[in-house]
């Protein structure tokens, strides 16, 4: 199994990788690509950890030797907010940077597992189909929006407020990942209730934990350490699917069917061939069908955005 880190120097390629190098299964190759001119020395410094996960960097303009023959690729690369930013503000670099990545994927790895954390992620997913489609090689079961971030911050919040084993709170979280369009379904957590207060303050805390981060940080980044564990989550789950693992879920920001926007976050059952299976999110609330319904034109003005810049 070969896992390709796009963005690898960064605060989150680099917590990846760490995460990745210890965790994933016993001869497993980590390839880890940045222009950052410090990535061989990453890959160096890692790979004096004794696992049986091999690491090599790459720098430089051009990412394909990077991308040989990998499973799975996980793309960071960008930049990240700071305090005044929206996720929407950092469109204008971030697109043409996943613009040409996926150029390089769709022409080196075509077959490989994407999953994509780079900012705008309503947005970025978008961009990265419209290049796959356009090199003839889409399919979409094969593409992801990470959105386990706001999954493992909603187990974790609720685990807090609730006095509960994180370990035992399950949460899926609908929709895509920035502001009103992040809903975690608080009315399906099992074993736990809420006010109707409760669930308003939890929803907005979850929709704005982001921003809580780039402001504790006060101009030094946004999560990184936080979404290197949620990546890191994510692209084992997409390991265990591909190796065969049953009932291997996960929430992912996908080209799923949805009847609500082209691209939806909802749960989904991983495979060998990526998505095997678009889950139902089950019965909602009527503050969570409000709050989904209220979110719609937002979500599609940002896939709108991100397709009409591909074509
Ligand atoms: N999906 C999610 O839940 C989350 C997404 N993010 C996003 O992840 C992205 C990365 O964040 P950080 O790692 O904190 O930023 P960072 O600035 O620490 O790292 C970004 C890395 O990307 C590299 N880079 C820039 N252009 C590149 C290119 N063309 N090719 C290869 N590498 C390139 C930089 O050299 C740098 O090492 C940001 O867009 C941020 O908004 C952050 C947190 C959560
Ligand atoms: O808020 C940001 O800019 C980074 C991010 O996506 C998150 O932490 O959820």
């Amino acid at each position: 199994m070969k896992v390709a880190v796009l963005g690898a120097a960064g605060g989150i390629g680099q917590a990846l990788a760490l995460l990745l190098k210890t965790q994933l299964p016993a001869g497993s190759k980590l390839s880890l690509y940045d222009i950052a001119p410090v990535t061989p020395g990453v890959a160096v410094d890692l790979s004096h950890i004794p696992t049986a996960v091999e690491v090599k960097g790459f720098a430089g303009q051009d990412p394909s030797a990077a991308l040989e023959g990998a499973d799975v690729v996980l793309i960071s690369a960008g930049v990240a907010r700071k305090p005044g930013m929206d996720r929407s503000d950092l469109f204008n670099i971030n697109a043409g940077i996943v613009k040409n990545l996926m150029e390089k994927c769709a022409a080196t790895c075509p077959k490989a597992l994407i999953g994509i954390i780079t900012n705008p992620v309503n947005t970025t997913v978008a961009i990265a189909a419209e290049v796959l489609k356009a090199a003839g090689v889409y399919d979409k079961n094969r593409l992801f929006g990470i959105t386990t971030l706001d999954v493992i911050r909603s187990e974790t919040f609720i685990a807090e407020l609730k006095g509960l084993d994180v370990a035992d709170v399950n949460v899926s979280v609908i929709g895509g990942h920035s502001g009103v369009t992040i809903l975690p379904l608080l009315s399906q957590v099992e074993g736990v209730s809420f006010t109707d207060e409760e669930v308003a303050t939890m929803t907005t805390r979850i929709q704005n934990a982001g921003t809580e981060v780039v402001e504790a940080k006060a101009g030094g980044g946004s999560a990184t350490l936080s979404m290197g564990q949620a990546a890191c989550r994510f692209g084992l789950s997409l390991v265990r699917g591909l190796q065969g693992e049953k009932n291997v879920v996960e929430c992912a920001y996908v080209d799923g069917g949805s009847e609500h926007a082209e691209f939806f976050a909802q749960p989904v059952l991983l495979g060998k061939n990526g998505v095997e299976k678009v889950l139902a999110y089950g019965d909602v609330s009527e503050f969570e069908a409000n709050a989904r319904d209220a979110m719609l034109d937002t979500l599609k003005a940002d896939i709108t955005l991100g397709v009409e810049f591909v074509k």
